[in-house]
Formats: structure tokens, sequence, C-alpha cells
């Protein structure tokens, strides 16, 4: 990346503070009540629920030990992904994302329209992944997504395979236990991601970054799908705008924990009672950073809308139903290259 190239430079008011906010952090959740199958104690599962649900209306974050990934797979995606990124950048654009090719490695994405310091390989977990043509509503064409194959590290696509079950797995107990935090039935999300979900793993690299105080890993944004788990290294760099007082808060490295945040889908689906919130991630003048986190995304033609359960007269719906896929494409044709207007967002179907 050598050269600072202008497109990095965030304005002055996004950019970095050097004193860090790091106590009082997001909630650290125990989920060994559902994945402890000795000690599945009733009263256990509903004070666990109503964490998570204090953890999401407070913050929209949270991290997660116990969390029955091991190790192992976790160990094994780590590994792998610093030897695909230790390539020459020629190697690693053997996979690389195109106009052909929507997933896979690049090193140009723009975040509200400034060049995010990393580089990354998107990979889908189903192959193919159905997805509409273009973002345009009366267009009803579908095409299919397919990962590209790397040659290294060995099996790289096995474990990575691997991994995605295991985030799958988690994805769908976490998503129980918002909907029954949301007083919903256990089960009450599944319908759209049982057939055709849309979700990818990310698996990230932010290299040290001589500009740490101009550029950032990633910019402020929100994330546009259910539910992301993230799992980040011991370096850290993650900011979370702190709902109370809108303070970036520094997420402490918690070994083999994950992170959890509720996307923009939660925040339509549970109107507004669950918001997505604002995260940024900080580069190090020194150390290089890795993460990988998964983006829990339902079907392509899931039409976005509160849920019927959760308004009524008194809390009628504050968003106009949208197609996720569309949603997808939209965003997916922005983050390539600087545009000139904003990228879409929930807020855009929000009743005024
Ligand atoms: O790398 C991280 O810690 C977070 C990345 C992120 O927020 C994203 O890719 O949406
Ligand atoms: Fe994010």
């Amino acid at each position: 990346m050598g050269e600072v190239d202008p497109a990095f430079i965030q304005d002055a008011q996004h950019r970095p503070k050097f004193s860090i906010i790091q106590d009082e952090g997001i909630p650290v959740i125990d989920l060994s009540p559902i994945t402890n199958h000795t000690d599945s104690d009733p009263s256990a599962i509903e004070a666990l629920v109503k964490e998570i649900g204090n953890a999401c209306k407070e913050w929209g974050f949270f991290q997660v030990i116990n969390h029955g990934v091991p190790l192992t797979i976790r160990h094994r995606i780590e590994e792998a992904s610093k030897l695909f990124f230790a390539q020459s950048v020629e190697e690693k654009k053997k996979v690389g994302r195109d106009g052909s090719s929507p997933v896979g490695y690049y090193d140009t994405e723009h975040t509200k329209n400034v060049r995010d310091w990393k580089e990354v390989f998107d990979f889908l977990a189903k192959d193919p992944t159905f997805i509409p043509v273009t973002s345009d509503e009366d267009d009803d064409r579908v095409t299919q997504w397919r990962n590209p194959t790397p040659q290294y590290p060995p099996n790289f696509r096995g474990i990575i395979e691997e991994y995605i079950q295991e985030m799958e797995k988690l994805s769908f107990k976490l998503m129980e236990l918002i909907a029954l935090s949301l007083g919903l039935e256990a089960k009450r999300f599944e319908e759209f991601f049982i057939k055709d979900q849309s979700s990818f793993i990310r698996v990230n690299h932010y290299p040290p970054c001589p500009y740490s105080h101009l550029a950032l890993g990633v910019g402020r944004h929100k994330d546009p799908g259910a539910l992301t788990i993230l799992a980040q290294n011991e370096v850290g760099g993650l900011d979370v705008k702190r709902k109370t007082d809108q303070q970036w808060i520094r997420v402490k490295p918690t070994p083999d924990a994950y992170i959890i945040n509720v996307g923009d889908i939660i925040q339509v689906w549970s109107n507004d009672a669950y918001e997505s919130v604002e995260h940024r991630v900080v580069v190090n003048s020194e150390k290089e950073r890795f993460s990988i986190p998964f983006f829990f995304f339902p079907a392509h033609d899931t039409q976005v809308r509160p849920l019927e359960e959760l308004i009524n007269k008194q809390n009628p719906s504050k968003y106009r139903p949208y197609k996720w896929g569309k949603f997808l494409v939209h965003r997916g044709s922005s983050n390539f290259k600087k545009q000139n207007e904003e990228n879409i967002q929930i807020y855009h179907f929000k009743i005024a």
C-alpha cells in the first residue's frame, strides 16, 4: 500500500483520537446454559435470554464465551488466513474479486467513500448463492454467485467451509435467543435462513499503517445483515459507538470469545427495539491485525419488514418493506469504488 493515497484519508472529525476508552466495555455473556448439554436448566436459559435482550438494547453488541465453537477449528482458519495474506498481491489476485466474481480477494473496499486500510478474502456460506442480477425492483432475474478455490494454503477452501458450519450453528442459536428475548417463538427467524441464505465469511488483514492517525481499517458503518459473529485477534482496534453518549469504545480482545452485533435487519424486524450500532476499525502503526467476521444474511427474496407480532396501534410499523437481495446488490455495486453519493441505508425505508 506504500505512499499514502489521499483516498485513505478520513475527514478530520472521523480520525481516531489518541485517548482510548476501554473500560466498561460491551457485555461478556456466557452461553453455557445452551452449549453445556448436561446442564440445561430452564431458569439459567431464562436469565441468559434476559442478558442477551439487555445487551441488544443497551449496546447492540456483546461478546460470547463458552459458545461451543471448537478452538481447533478457529485456530485452523486463523493460521490459514495468515498464510494466504503472506503471499504476493499477484498470487492473491488469482482469486481476486472482479466484475465476474463478486467474492474472493480484494484490497480496495471503500466505506462511506473513503478507502479502508485492509485486504480481505470473501467466501460465501452457500455455493452457489442466489442473488438478483440488478437492484431494479422490476427485474426478476436471479444469478448465481460461486466461490473461488484458492490454491494456497493447502485446503484453504475446506478449512473455511468447516468454520462456516460452526458459524451457522452459532448464528441459529443466537437468533433463537434473540427471538425469545423479543417475546417471539424461538424458531421465528429460521424460515428466512433455512433456504438460500446469502451469508458470507470475510477474512480480514489490516497491515501496519504509518498513517494510523489519518486512515481507518474500516470506516464507521453499520452492518446491513441480521447478525455478525466476529473473531478478532489479540491486537484489538474495533471501536463501538456507545449509545448513551456516542463515544467510541474500544472492544477489549477476550481470548477465544466472539463479538456479536445486531445488524440492520434485526433493527427492522424488531421495529427499532434493537438498534444496529455504528462501529469502525482503527489500525495500528506497528502491528498487523487479523479478524474474521461471519455475516449472517437471509435469503435474497426475503421481504424485510417489522414483524407482525411486534407492531400494533400504539407501536405502528416504522419501516416500509424492502427486498434483501435488492438492497445487497445496490450496496455491493457501491462498495467497490468511490462514489459521489451515499450508499443505500435502512433509514431510506423509514416511515417518517
Ligand atoms: O475487523 C473488525 O474488527 C470488524 C470489521 C467490520 O466491522 C466489518 O467488516 O463489517
Ligand atoms: Fe462491521
